[in-house]
């Protein structure tokens, strides 16, 4: 008898217990009815939510919509007024730390809980009015990619792949078929006949990630489905799931709280605290300019960091000068470290050269980095500049089209 893993996965649980899916930890038992959808009428509409994309959608091409959803545990407010549109084919990261609500939006945006108030559509469908059985149908449309893989150990790759499609009532010729592509498009046509025992981590997720495509499902959900696996496994399968995003135009939502996995992957980003929407946008913007501090604290992870060293000698103000000293010589003992955070075109620019040569400032680079999200550069660079020179410095820089300037403190050298 086969054991599913779901005790590593919450969500796993969760979603077992509903039935959805991974269905019955031993028999897959739960029959599924194939259903199409009817496709919804063809309105010209902007979602508001994405207001920082000029794009204009068909409403058909909207895959999930949310409307002022809230869900409540009792007094808990879990989901408060969420609302997010997300047009076919994108790829949507939800970000945030533990306890802001990413598995209860997952869950109601796989059907497995109802909102206490707003609707949910999935291709226009709305999920609150639906009957136990229609739901089920429509559920039907949406693939899940578990954290812990959730395969039966029993079972070789080709079966595991095959159950979504047995249930679903596919005859055994066209199971086949479509065990052979999936295989071949996650990479793994030589393994058909391995066990889960014999997979590495990404191996077994990309098996994973083909039982959730069996079904050619709408809309891919993915929760946390890096987040066991090391960052050369990592890359690997956030590639394969750009692929499929491409090749398939599929729609995937990426539950994660890594900034890193939004960075490579997502176009739009929601970044969810305390069960409210902190912000959301494309994923160029948000990272480029985010405006609450939740993301700006999450951006950290995968911004550039000053050394250790230099951080623990930081004060935030120069010290009382010694009645015996003059005031310049002890600014010139310290250094201000200004943090410039930037994108785009400067990035490519001169611009500490121009700091030198045109503005007559020194600035030292401590430390600094460049990330790129699709082909927008964005920007981190630690300057130090002696502490006479530090107010002037920030004036100029604020003439230049950067992000964010921050005065870190003071230091001295050497450090
Ligand atoms: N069944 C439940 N009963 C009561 N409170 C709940 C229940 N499920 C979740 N909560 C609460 O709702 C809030 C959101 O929980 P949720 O699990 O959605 O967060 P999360 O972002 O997925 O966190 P994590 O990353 O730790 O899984 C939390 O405060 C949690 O304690």
């Amino acid at each position: 008898m086969d054991t599913l893993p779901y005790s590593h996965n919450p969500l796993g649980d969760k979603l077992a217990a509903d039935g959805i899916t991974l269905l019955e930890k031993d028999s897959f038992n739960d029959r599924i009815s194939s259903s199409s959808l009817p496709t919804s009428v063809g309105l010209e509409v902007t979602p508001p939510e994405l207001s920082t994309t000029s794009r204009t959608v068909n409403s058909d091409e909207i895959v999930v919509k949310f409307e002022n959803v809230t869900r409540l545990y009792g007094k808990k407010t879990a989901l408060d007024n969420i609302s997010l549109s997300i047009p076919r084919g994108e790829i949507f990261g939800i970000i945030g730390h533990s306890g802001a609500g990413k598995t209860t939006l997952l869950r109601c945006l796989a059907g497995l809980e109802r909102p206490d108030q707003g609707r949910i559509l999935i291709e226009g469908q709305d999920f609150s009015q639906l009957s136990e059985k229609k739901l089920r149908s429509l559920r039907q449309r949406i693939g899940l990619v578990f954290q812990h893989f959730n395969l039966l150990s029993s079972k070789t790759v080709a079966d595991n792949i095959a159950l979504p499609l047995k249930i679903a009532g596919i005859p055994k010729k066209e199971r086949s078929t479509r065990i052979t592509e999936l295989l071949e498009l996650v990479g793994l046509d030589q393994h058909a006949d391995f066990y889960p025992s014999q997979l590495s981590g990404g191996q077994k997720q990309r098996v994973g990630i083909a039982r959730a495509l069996a079904g050619k499902p709408a809309l891919l959900l993915c929760d946390e489905a890096t987040s066991a696996l090391d960052p050369e496994t990592t890359r690997s399968i956030l590639e394969l799931l750009q692929t499929i995003n491409q090749k398939l135009n599929l729609t995937i939502v990426l539950i994660t709280h890594e900034m890193s996995v939004i960075r490579n992957l997502a176009r739009y980003v929601m970044v969810l605290n305390g069960g409210k929407i902190a912000e959301q946008g494309l994923v160029s913007n948000v990272f480029a300019h985010p405006r609450e501090a939740i993301t700006k604290a999450m951006l950290q992870e995968i911004r550039p960091q000053l050394p250790k060293t230099i951080l623990q000698k930081l004060v935030s103000s120069l010290p009382p000068i010694p009645s015996t000293s003059p005031a310049s010589a002890m600014e010139y003992a310290y250094y201000a470290i200004l943090q410039v955070n930037m994108s785009g075109s400067l990035i490519r620019s001169p611009f500490i050269a121009e700091l030198q040569s045109i503005h007559h400032l020194t600035p030292i680079l401590l430390e600094g980095g460049i990330s790129h999200i699709g082909n927008i550069p964005i920007g981190t660079l630690f300057l130090a500049f002696p502490a006479q020179e530090v107010e002037q410095a920030q004036k100029i820089i604020r003439t230049y089209p950067i992000d964010t300037l921050e005065m870190l403190g003071y230091v001295t050298f050497p450090y």
